[in-house]
């Protein structure tokens, strides 16, 4: 069977969780108390995720019954490797200057919280202004395994680039937004649209269907059709019945070879086997903004799931820009940097537009 693991303790839903402020380079509390698995899901969503106040390592190959404490050394060293890119945003700072930032942006647990409910995943009105503040200074994209429709309902931003799908539906601003294009190659409504899926439709239609029929009788369970992949999300499942859950997902994929599955946090996803991800759409998006092979560019990307990691590997081997990983427990990335979650991702957006704006002194001060 395939390897389950990945279920972290900040995989709980969020309620609004006042910010920490980062302190120094070291920024994750150094014991860890696995806070208690809510299955109930109006429990889940009415409580507040306390996993900060401890870190937590997932058994690999297994789904997450047990937590492995995580030694106060390990946390030290794991920080030491990503640190708070708000603590450490002079370096950012400093490492972007003299050249073009372009901010790509996940939305799930990035920009909103994480919360039990899908479809109520709504970002707040000051990020949204965060990011439209972003947005009039650096070409910005969101990246997010929803359908573009989906994430654009949330975010309601006209003048940003969309990667819909994990990155296989993409958009480029509208006409009216043409104003925010900077400078690049795409302008006055010449809009970037790219769906290198598209042949994959009619499959994944045929699929939802199917996941929809055999996820009925698993209460709590929830399939969202994302256009060119499937998320089937157990989040509000009973985790007794998990392992049917998964056993049922399975089955049916099998029948389709032209499918694949990964794990996100607490959903299955099932897109077509492309070799496309979210790190092919940062690649693509610089190219068609016209910053392919130039070496003053800095790309931000800030992403706080699994399928981020493909363009965090992309930027590392790139040795451009910084990757930042949000998160509130040690895991496995390649990203450089690290946010414990939306609220400081809004600080750091906040900051960048103050470099901008005030440069050197846009570092002092909040
Ligand atoms: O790439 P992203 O923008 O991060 O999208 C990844 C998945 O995010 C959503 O699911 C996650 O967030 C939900 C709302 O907070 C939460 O209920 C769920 O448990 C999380 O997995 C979205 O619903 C999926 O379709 C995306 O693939």
């Amino acid at each position: 069977m395939t390897n389950h693991a990945g279920f972290a303790a900040d995989d709980a839903v969020t309620a609004s969780v006042p910010v920490q402020a980062a302190q120094g380079g070291r920024h994750f509390p150094p014991f860890l108390a696995p806070s208690s698995r809510l299955t109930d899901c109006k429990k889940a969503a009415a409580h507040v995720d306390l996993a900060g106040a401890g870190g937590v390592a997932t058994v690999p190959g297994s789904w997450p019954r047990h937590a492995k404490p995580v030694s106060g050394a390990e946390l030290d060293d794991w920080m030491e490797k990503h640190p708070s890119a708000l603590a450490w945003f002079e370096s950012v700072a400093a490492a972007a200057k003299g050249k073009e930032i372009v901010v790509f942006l996940d939305y799930d647990g990035t920009l909103s919280p994480i919360v039990a409910d899908p479809d109520r995943a709504f970002m707040s009105d000051e990020m949204r202004e965060a990011v439209r503040g972003v947005a009039k200074h650096f070409p910005t994209a969101i990246v997010s395994g929803r359908c573009i429709d989906k994430v654009f309902d949330f975010v309601k931003l006209e003048e940003l680039y969309y990667a819909g799908s994990h990155g296989m539906d993409i958009r480029g601003p509208t006409a009216a937004a043409s104003e925010y294009n900077h400078n690049m190659k795409a302008k006055q409504g010449d809009a970037v649209t790219f769906q290198p899926a598209a042949d994959f439709l009619p499959v994944i239609e045929e699929v939802y269907h199917v996941l929809k029929e055999r996820m009925a009788s698993i209460r709590g369970s929830l399939v969202e059709n994302n256009k060119f992949c499937l998320s089937v999300h157990y989040r509000c499942v009973d985790e007794a019945e998990w392992g049917v859950l998964d056993g049922k997902v399975r089955a049916v994929i099998e029948g389709y070879p032209d499918l694949r599955l990964s794990k996100g946090r607490k959903v299955l996803e099932i897109r077509p086997v492309i070799d496309w991800d979210k790190g092919s759409a940062l690649q693509f998006l610089l190219k068609s903004l016209g910053y392919e092979g130039r070496n003053n560019v800095f790309p931000i990307y800030i992403g706080d799931d699994r399928t981020d990691e493909d363009a965090f590997k992309v930027l590392r081997n790139m040795g451009q820009g910084i990757g930042i990983l949000v998160t509130k427990v040690p895991k496995e990335t390649a990203a450089s940097y690290t946010l414990r979650e939306p609220s400081e991702v809004k600080e750091f957006l906040r900051k960048l537009v103050k470099i901008k704006i005030n440069g050197d002194k846009g570092l002092i001060g909040k």
